[in-house]
């Protein structure tokens, strides 16, 4: 390390778990099988090799399931499949969305299917698109296990999508959040006026035949208080369309910024200031377990008597036998409602029955425009995440930009190959707990994201003792699930900022290594790692410098340094027809220990390994596999 490096740490993991893992696998990584040379055969080695589409393969790579693993195992190369991917569209989708799907994919459109239809027709099929009406539960994803690599929600909620379990299974969910905005608010604004000015109810009744003029009288809008609770794109889009109808708006939103809402002349209020101070209440905030009810008993209590209740969001923020109750004592005069906890609601419910109710079924969003503008935002989306793009629209993954994402291409590669070197080293009876990256790079903290290249060591080091399929959208739950912490840290070197990363270096401590002169002088197994001209390079292993490009596979030889242990080596490597694509010596002294690192393209045989470690100056040995 530089004598001016500073040192920062940049990442607290989130990933740390005392707690055992669900999976009946083994709650650490202590079940490294070994065989005669202390490596377990491997079935999921990509021949990972950067091409012209660089960009597109890093993404492919990280987002790559069991299903493409296994084609790509096979194939031996890192293609996605050349049939084309099978779309499930699950609820009516606007045409243009349609097209741009039949461009890419096989479409099937299958309407009000069960839940066992949905289940049995998800497992041939590569990417699920969806509204409110479709519950993709935890069972959806055990079935498309292994091939649903995307599902796409044509609109903004998500509380229909079991995210937890989509990104267990490595599942990319992606949304359509600005397409139907103002087609909710406007339907907000809609039910707003028809509410004050009895619409509904007078319509019914002149439908009747009745000409009741007196009983509809209504209440005027303007110069009332209206209480926007979720300042987000519909809520801030209803605060601006309410405040040209003369009303004094104030908002809550424990996460808007102030600014935002100044632009729009609306003070931002705590909880009670808003329900406590408002004649009309309008809800625009998602459905979470912290917003689930939240409007109930106790909270419609503190409510000024006669206020007016306009829900557009989702009816479980509502607690709905409460709100039948404030109904019934007057404390609510009116509500009108555009969604329901169960949709559709029972025939009989008191509350859609209520005479001071004007209810909508969840139409919020269903303009044309607003259809056919989240058909293609949601088609371009999913068409996008099979093609191996990050999603901008991803709801369970990190968002990279395309210019970093070319930018990490090759560092993404170092970053596997070296997770995979690592965990090799650790020997069969450790259980490996805790690793530590840490990035040399000139770029200050906001112009590194490491995200990405995190997610490919914990693939790198995970996928070789599991079956387990790791990517971008899993791979920190996943190290959480093996109880596997991983800690980052920043060294800033006074090197070119043009290069994001100057090397990578990972340590796996409290761990025995199989090749002990991969242990540092602090004790944990270390190896660095460089991209040079663009390619993957192992640069230091234990105390030891070295220079191998990581291609192929990879013994290392500790030895006393003497003469002709380069020729001995290749000798017995080439007798038995193994390729050696690169070579490096480095020494700690001369005449004393030397390390040496050898890329072969096959994989040595038994015999040839015996005879390696029969050479008398080689003191230690290991074969690894990239
Ligand atoms: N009825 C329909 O057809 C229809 C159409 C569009 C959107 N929606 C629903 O409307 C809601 C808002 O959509 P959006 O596009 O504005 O989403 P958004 O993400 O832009 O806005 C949601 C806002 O709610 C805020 N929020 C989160 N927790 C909160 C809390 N506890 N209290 C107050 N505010 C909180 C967030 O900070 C955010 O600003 C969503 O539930 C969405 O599903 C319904
Ligand atoms: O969250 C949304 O986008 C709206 O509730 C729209 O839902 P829909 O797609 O079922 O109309």
């Amino acid at each position: 390390m530089a004598s001016s490096a500073s040192t920062k740490p940049i990442f607290s993991s989130p990933i740390i778990s005392s707690s055992q893992p669900k999976s009946s696998k083994s709650s650490n990584l202590s079940f490294l099988s070994s065989n005669t040379f202390g490596v377990k055969p491997n079935n999921n080695i990509n021949n990972l090799k950067l091409s012209s589409q660089q960009h597109s393969f890093v993404v492919k790579s990280v987002l790559k399931t069991a299903d493409q693993t296994k084609q790509t195992t096979s194939s031996n190369n890192v293609a996605f499949n050349d049939e084309k991917p099978t779309i499930l569209v699950s609820e009516k989708l606007g045409e243009a969305g349609l097209q741009v799907l039949r461009q890419l994919g096989n479409v099937v459109c299958a309407y009000d299917l069960s839940p066992e239809d949905l289940c049995k027709k998800i497992s041939s099929c590569d990417a699920l698109i969806v509204r409110s009406g479709t519950k993709v539960t935890r069972q959806v994803f055990e079935a498309g296990q292994g091939k649903l690599k995307v599902v796409g929600r044509a609109g903004v909620g998500i509380d229909n999508v079991d995210l937890q379990a989509a990104t267990e299974f490595g599942c990319l969910v992606v949304n359509a959040p600005t397409a139907n905005t103002i087609a909710a608010a406007e339907h907000g604004i809609a039910l707003l006026a028809a509410m004050a000015r009895n619409v509904s109810q007078a319509d019914a009744s002149l439908k009747a035949g009745k000409w009741l003029r007196n009983k509809y009288v209504g209440v005027s809008m303007v110069g009332k208080t209206l209480a926007v609770m979720g300042f987000g794109k519909v809520g801030s889009e209803v605060a601006r369309r309410a405040k040209g109808l003369g009303m004094n708006v104030v908002a809550h939103d424990p996460y808007a910024p102030a600014d935002r809402a100044r632009a729009v002349g609306v003070e931002l209020v705590s909880f009670d200031q808003a329900i406590t101070t408002a004649d009309f209440i309008s809800l625009h905030m998602p459905l979470t377990p912290t917003t689930n009810k939240v409007f109930n008993e106790n909270t419609f209590a503190k409510m000024k008597k006669g206020v007016r209740i306009i829900n557009v969001a989702r009816g479980g923020v509502i607690d709905e036998d409460a709100l039948v109750k404030a109904l019934d004592s007057g404390i609510v005069a009116q509500a009108a409602l555009d969604v329901f906890t169960e949709e559709p609601p029972a025939k009989d419910s008191k509350l859609v029955q209520h005479e001071n109710v004007i209810a909508t079924p969840h139409l919020g969003a269903s303009t044309k425009e607003a259809q056919e503008g989240v058909a293609i935002e949601i088609a371009e989306a999913v068409v996008g995440a099979l093609n191996g793009e990050l999603s901008a629209t991803a709801v369970n993954a990190p968002m990279v930009a395309p210019e970093v994402l070319s930018e990490l291409a090759p560092y993404v590669v170092l970053a596997e190959k070296l997770g995979r070197l690592a965990v090799q080293l650790v020997s069969g009876g450790s259980g490996i707990q805790s690793i530590k990256v840490v990035y040399r790079s000139a770029r200050g903290p906001d112009d590194l994201d490491t995200r990405l290249l995190r997610a490919m060591i914990t693939k790198g080091i995970i996928e070789p003792i599991s079956n387990t399929i790791v990517n971008l959208v899993n791979a920190d739950y996943i190290a959480k699930q093996k109880g596997l912490r991983i800690s980052e840290e920043r060294v800033v070197v006074d090197s070119s900022p043009e290069l994001p990363v100057e090397s990578i270096q990972i340590q796996i401590s409290h761990v025995e290594s199989k090749f002990a002169s991969a242990v540092s002088e602090t004790g944990q197994i270390s190896i660095d790692g460089k991209v040079k001209y663009g390619t993957p390079h192992l640069t230091c292993v234990g105390s030891f410098g070295v220079d191998v490009s990581l291609e192929g596979n990879l013994i290392l030889c500790r030895q006393i340094d003497q003469p002709g242990m380069i020729g001995l080596v290749g000798n017995i490597l080439g007798e038995q027809n193994v390729n050696v694509n690169y070579m490096s010596v480095g020494r700690m002294s001369r005449r004393k220990k030397a390390l040496m690192a050898i890329g072969v393209d096959e994989e040595p045989n038994k015999e040839a390994l015996t005879n390696i470690g029969a050479v008398p100056a080689i003191e230690e040995f290991v074969f690894l596999k990239l």
